[in-house]
């Protein structure tokens, strides 16, 4: 198993918000999490990234518990890309090879800068590459960030709303990368999402939390109205259009 969330509770200031998370992901597996506004996306991601500390429970990547890895380790094995992106006067170029720090062991080599070059012009970035980040619109900032992520070459991807600030095309082109990169490169992905119609269309399994808990866990094909119902509190149909579950709100 790629990543194993077992039991996990969390708490903020002794006020319980996540209760008993469990489910697994295999390699070539993309997660989308979903839920209504301040149910705990967030923090449940973060939690897999060890940047926080669950109250009880265990998270899992590769069979080991992230909590006794080096934060080495993390750095090289775990991606993260955070709903808030930070903005500083580095180029893009720099700040996409930032994310081959955990992989520098005494200086950057040509290959870190071979794959820095591959995925700003996959990524369609190559113009902007030395521009400072700071100048840059909010969803070239969030495709940095994401170019950050995949250079990385993390096993588990962990993306929060990674398509928030993105333009119809750049929402499609980035959710077919992160799906291939799942794919080829066999690594486990988790995003946190708002817009159902596309995690329904990219992802293998999704979970919906509601009041802390696993409300509904299953495949995009089996997401029925009565759970989007039952979490967002909003009466949908649901459409299937060329193969792909549509969500529309009845009113
Ligand atoms: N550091 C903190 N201290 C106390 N409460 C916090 C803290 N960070 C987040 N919260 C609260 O925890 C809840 C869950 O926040 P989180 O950001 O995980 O939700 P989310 O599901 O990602 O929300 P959204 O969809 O709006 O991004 C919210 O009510 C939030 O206000």
């Amino acid at each position: 198993m790629m990543l194993s969330v077992c039991g996990v509770h969390f708490t903020y200031n002794s006020h319980p918000l996540l209760r008993n998370i469990d489910f697994s992901l295999e390699r070539g597996e993309l997660l989308a999490i979903l839920g209504p506004n301040g149910v705990g996306k967030t923090t449940l991601l973060k939690c897999m990234n060890a940047i926080l500390r669950p109250a009880s429970g265990a998270i899992l990547v590769q069979e080991r518990d992230i909590l006794s890895l080096a934060p080495a380790d993390i750095a090289r094995d775990i991606g993260y890309v955070s709903q808030k992106n930070e903005a500083s006067r580095l180029t893009v170029f720099d700040a996409v090879l930032m994310g081959r720090t955990p992989h520098i062991r005494w200086r950057m080599s040509d290959d870190d800068l071979r794959k820095t070059d591959a995925i700003l012009h996959t990524m369609d970035l190559c113009s902007k590459a030395m521009r400072h980040i700071d100048t840059l619109s909010g969803g070239e900032l969030q495709k940095v960030c994401i170019a950050r992520a995949l250079v990385q070459e993390p096993s588990l991807l962990l993306l929060d709303e990674p398509t928030s600030a993105l333009d119809l095309k750049n929402q499609v082109e980035i959710m077919n990368l992160i799906r291939r990169v799942v794919d080829e490169h066999r690594i486990a992905a988790v995003m946190s999402m708002h817009d159902l119609n596309m995690a329904l269309r990219h992802a293998d399994k999704t979970i919906f939390l509601k009041d802390g808990d696993i409300h509904a866990m299953t495949t995009p094909g089996c997401v029925t109205p009565e759970i989007i119902h039952e979490v967002y509190g909003l009466p949908v149909h649901i459409h299937r259009i060329d193969g792909q579950s549509i969500v529309i709100p009845q009113n």
